[in-house]
């Protein structure tokens, strides 16, 4: 590689390596040296036009909002699946700022790698006190380090400059299976950084690698792992389980020094798998730096990998196996309040999960919002707008305005059918029965973290909810119903069924009220968590009390049998 100089320090140290040179020398001084009064630091994001400022003629102007965080050190990756390629894409996908520390140039494509040049430890250092000495950076995330001097000059760095959170993949094998470490760097992450780690995300191979090549074959060998890899002092470990051909489903292990988590999702059916640790990863990276728990970030990262991984599964990039996937697509959807901090589906919110009928709101003379006010005022768990007969445009309005009661109680909001109008008001989720769009095609359009319920009647409905990633199933019948024509009743075995087969956290629906809600929750069903009612609140006088009352009976059979 030959030397280059820049004479401006924007980007010359990201743009250098991938342009071929080694060395890079900036004329002008650093941002950080220049007089802050008048210039202040801005940047274009792309996503985001209320951040957007020039970079004009000397004066910018900046607004305040902060804007999460993430620097990335790690390799390029010349077929932009992994490495820096795939940071940037992921971060930018979940709407954070990355930067970038580059520790080496590969040269790779989907049949494999085929160069690799490592950058200079001074190189590597200057590039970090650039970002750092400079920049607000929440959460440093790991990939490719190439050398021990490497990992030394990061955690020196890292001492320097403290960051929120530390975020180690511990890349050591390319998925075509090509050494990208030597072994000198694993005594570096026991002995210097997975101290100072807050989790890390080896895969399979990579744990058993810093175990010193223990076979690991099952779920419980991945525990077993997690335990020894959190000894070696970081904070949270997550041993992914996506090689692990002995389960049909992807099971990823979290472990966070007391409690460990299974972490299950479908296996989607793709090659297209080149540059999914390295998104994990940086994904989790995001999630903290906008504030989430780390299991709430971990939660988010694997839904959204496995999204991203539908969203590309045919894609077709080059003529070696192992096709790059791409994020980046996940930006199909747009319609995202940028910064807000999704909350999290919690299976216990369908408790009382009460849904709105529009020609009942109509009966007693009431708006949609008045109805949901009532319902969550008076306890509802979940609220889900059932507006069959709704306009369009009247019912975007009606959903924003409830939207916002729901949430100045803590309380989600789901629409019923229709997927453009949950887009349209960012509403929490939606619910979608057999003959509506499908979860799956739901699921892309709304992305990772909205709440999908899917109606089922049979095991084998539920079966495909799970494979669809819904996050819940609301099943019924349970008993006869006049608010929706024609439904077959499925009873309290019907019910049964489909609970103790289901994956899913299930809701049981159809005329349920006060008279019978304990009847279905004594029975203890596994994976029940609660009750959807539509008449016995809405079609009556008081829709708080009913609620309220109903709140008592079912929280009180839910105590019973636990
Ligand atoms: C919680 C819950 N469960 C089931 C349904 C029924 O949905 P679907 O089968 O699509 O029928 P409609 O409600 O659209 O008539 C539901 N809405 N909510
Ligand atoms: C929407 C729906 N899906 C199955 S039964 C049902 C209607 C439930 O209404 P109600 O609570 O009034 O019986
Ligand atoms: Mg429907």
């Amino acid at each position: 590689m030959a030397s280059c100089t820049f004479v401006n320090s924007w980007h010359s140290p990201q743009v250098a390596p991938i342009l071929g040179f080694k060395q890079v020398r900036i004329l002008t001084p650093l941002f950080s040296d220049l007089d802050r009064k008048n210039q202040r630091h801005v940047f274009l994001n792309m996503q985001h036009s209320q951040c957007v400022s020039g970079i004009g003629s000397g004066t910018t102007h900046i607004s305040d909002a902060k804007i999460p965080h993430v620097l990335t050190v790690a390799g390029s990756d010349s077929g932009a699946g992994a490495g820096i390629q795939a940071d940037l894409k992921a971060c930018a996908s979940r709407h954070v700022f990355c930067s970038t520390v580059i520790t080496a140039v590969t040269a790779q494509n989907t049949v494999g790698v085929q160069g690799v040049e490592i950058l200079p430890d001074d190189v590597v250092a200057e590039q970090l006190k650039s970002v750092l000495s400079d920049m607000h950076v929440d959460v440093v995330k790991t990939g490719m380090l190439p050398s021990l001097r490497v990992v030394k000059v990061l955690c020196q760095s890292l001492r320097k400059f403290p960051v929120k959170a530390i975020v180690v993949d511990p890349v050591m094998v390319s998925t075509s299976a090509d050494v990208l470490v030597g072994p000198s760097v694993l005594a570096g992450f026991r002995e210097e950084l997975f101290p100072m780690a807050d989790i890390v995300t080896p895969n399979i191979k990579e744990a058993s690698v810093l175990l010193g090549d223990v076979p690991l074959k099952s779920v419980s060998d991945m525990r077993r792992a997690a335990k020894l890899i959190h000894d070696m002092g970081p904070r949270n470990v997550l041993i992914k389980g996506g090689d692990l051909h002995a389960s049909l489903d992807a099971i990823d292990v979290f472990f966070d020094g007391e409690e460990f988590y299974e972490l299950c999702s479908s296996r989607v059916k793709t090659c297209n798998t080149h540059g999914t640790g390295c998104t994990l990863a940086s994904c989790i990276a995001a999630e903290l730096a906008k504030g989430s728990s780390m299991l709430s970030a971990v939660k988010v990262a694997k839904r959204f990998v496995e999204t991203a991984l539908d969203y590309s599964k045919d894609l077709v990039i080059g003529n070696g196996p192992q096709g790059p996937f791409d994020p980046l697509l996940a930006l199909k959807n747009i319609n995202r309040s940028s910064y807000r901090q999704e909350r999290l589906f919690n299976p216990n919110d369908l408790l009382v999960y009460a849904v709105t009928d529009s020609n009942m709101n109509k009966k007693w003379g009431r708006s949609i919002a008045e109805a949901v006010k009532a319902a969550v005022e008076g306890g509802a768990t979940i609220i889900q707008l059932r507006e069959k007969d709704a306009e369009t445009r009247e019912f975007i309005e009606s959903a924003k305005a409830c939207l916002k009661i729901c949430h100045s109680y803590g309380v989600p909001l789901l629409i019923n059918d229709r997927v453009d109008v949950a887009l349209a008001c960012d509403a929490d989720g939606v619910h979608v029965g057999q003959s509506d769009m499908p979860a799956r095609l739901a699921r892309r359009l709304l992305g990772p973290e909205k709440i999908i319920g899917v109606s089922c009647k049979t095991p084998e409905q539920a079966e495909q909810a799970w494979i669809n990633g819904a996050d819940y199933i609301g099943c019924g019948g349970v008993y006869p119903t006049s608010t929706k024509a024609n439904n077959r009743t499925i009873g309290l075995d019907g019910l049964g069924e489909v609970c103790k087969a289901s994956k899913l956290p299930v809701v049981a629906i159809g005329g349920i009220g006060l008279s019978n809600a304990h009847d279905v929750m004594e029975l203890g069903l596994p994976n029940l968590k609660g009750v959807a009612v539509v008449s016995a609140l809405f079609d009556r006088e008081c829709i708080l009390t009913e609620t309220r009352n109903l709140h008592s009976v079912v929280s009180g059979a839910a105590l019973l049998v636990k």
